[in-house]
């Protein structure tokens, strides 16, 4: 900030200066461009991350910690304990979490980090994505080993695609046994196995938190963050960006335009696609191959379509009727259309816009995703014991089956809504196919 403000400063110094009227141009916005640059840095690729795992474990003194030591390599501004534990709440999508933000960078990146205060706020996180993380730093204490909650967060981190943690273990100081760090190494290679994650290769950094935010004890403070930072940077790759991915633009309306043909709009929620790419159009029980003659913004042709713009497109020998809201236009074969999905869903409580009684299997809720909705029937994974007496309280995290009425084209990690009567009652995340539409 203090960059770009002396940027503006000498902006409107030059400016009142009349002989450097014709060259002030120049130099200033040299200035004010290498301030820009210095102050959000936007050459590094950026990355979310966070801190997860069981209660207590010490997921905030480490996030402390961490901008910490980046302060000292001005990477970062230094935020303390009680700065992140003061979580503001946040209204996503009509839930309310408390989460802290920091930022810092590395040598290489730029980091979002998000530290939440309590348990159902990990869990709501990272079921709405209310902040997307790309990868994550499991905070586990030597002194306990894995918890529940570890497990727990493992296990979520898995099914929104998270697919690369760094580990830290924290309270070495409280250690004096190095055959008990062995086994919490151990212990955690096993359970990051059993969670699908590379348990062999996973860099494991073993410190404490608390001393290095309190500058003591650097062998087991400040250099094991900094190991920690650069497992960080080495280990956790860099999500792809929308635009790197297969094209997908869910429609939001039709129009027939007479003498051209029929128009999609909608927005472009991912990928590329030119004038005469050839494309799928799948959802509601279809399945068709077209071609794209034509893509309009602002009633301007356009050459090329990419994620974020706002749109309309010309498909080759479609009829108005053929197609509806919901469905979607893919790169071919890079989605398939789903009529049933297993997820895992957030229930909101009544304080959070959400129902105030339970319910229970086969409740038949709207289902929202993308641009589509649809009405679901939910039901309980094979192996819930009692389904038929089972309930569903408000505030509860749930697997569910979801058995839609009408197909929709989704992936693991696509996200939705349940509502009910105008109201949002739960969100959830598409954690393995069941059935799909040939
Ligand atoms: N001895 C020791 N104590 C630590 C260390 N790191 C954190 N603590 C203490 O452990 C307690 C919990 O730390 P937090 O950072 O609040 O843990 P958390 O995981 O954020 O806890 P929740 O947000 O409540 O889930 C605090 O009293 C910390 O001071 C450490 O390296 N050594
Ligand atoms: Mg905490």
């Amino acid at each position: 900030m203090a960059l770009c403000r002396a940027a503006v400063g000498s902006l409107a110094r030059v400016s009142f200066t009349p002989a450097c009227r014709r060259t002030w141009l120049a130099p200033v916005n040299l200035v004010s461009r290498r301030g820009y640059a210095e102050v959000y840095s936007r050459s590094k690729p950026h990355m979310n991350i966070g801190t997860i795992g069981h209660v207590d474990h010490g997921k905030t003194t480490l996030t402390a910690a961490i901008t910490k030591i980046l302060s000292t390599r001005g990477g970062a501004q230094f935020t303390d304990y009680a700065q992140i534990d003061r979580a503001p709440e946040e209204k996503a999508r009509g839930i309310t979490i408390n989460s802290s933000h920091v930022e810092y960078e590395t040598a290489t990146r730029h980091y979002g980090h998000i530290d939440c205060p309590g348990h159902a706020d990990y869990i709501k996180n990272m079921i709405t994505g209310a902040a997307q993380m790309d990868g994550a730093i499991i905070v586990v204490s030597a002194t306990d080993g894995q918890m529940p909650q570890t497990r727990e967060h493992l296990l979520l981190a898995r099914q929104v695609g998270i697919k690369r943690l760094v580990v830290f273990i924290n309270k070495v100081d409280q250690i004096s046994d190095p055959e008990m760090l062995e086994l919490v190494d151990m212990e955690i290679r096993d359970l990051l196995t059993t969670y699908n994650f590379d348990g062999e290769n996973t860099p494991i950094v073993m410190g404490s938190a608390l001393a290095a935010l309190d500058g003591r004890d650097d062998d087991i403070g400040a250099s094991k963050i900094s190991d920690l930072i650069d497992a960080c940077d080495s280990w956790l790759e860099l999500p792809a960006r929308d635009l790197e991915k297969p094209f997908c633009l869910p429609v939001e309306d039709v129009f027939s335009i007479s003498g051209r043909g029929t128009v999609a709009t909608g927005r472009v929620e991912r990928g590329i696609a030119t004038k005469g790419t050839e494309v799928e159009i799948i959802g509601h029980g279809d399945k068709i191959k077209t071609t794209l003659t034509g893509i309009e913004m602002f009633h301007k042709e356009l050459e090329r379509a990419e994620a974020g713009d706002n749109l309309g497109v010309l498909l080759r020998g479609l009829k108005r009727e053929q197609l509806s809201r919901g469905h979607l236009i893919i790169a071919p074969g890079s989605m398939k259309s789903v009529k049933k999905f297993q997820a895992q869903v957030y229930i909101l409580t009544k304080d959070e816009g959400g129902r105030y009684t339970p319910f229970m299997a086969n409740y038949r809720p709207q289902l929202f995703m993308r641009t589509a909705d649809v009405t679901t029937a939910l039901s309980f994974p094979p192996g819930t014991p009692n389904p038929e007496e089972k309930m569903v309280m408000p505030g509860d995290n749930v697997e569910l089956i979801c058995e839609l009425t009408s197909d929709l084209g989704c992936e693991t990690g696509t996200r939705f809504t349940l509502r009910e009567g105008g109201r949002t009652i739960g969100t959830g995340i598409v954690t393995k196919i069941l059935e799909t539409v040939a």
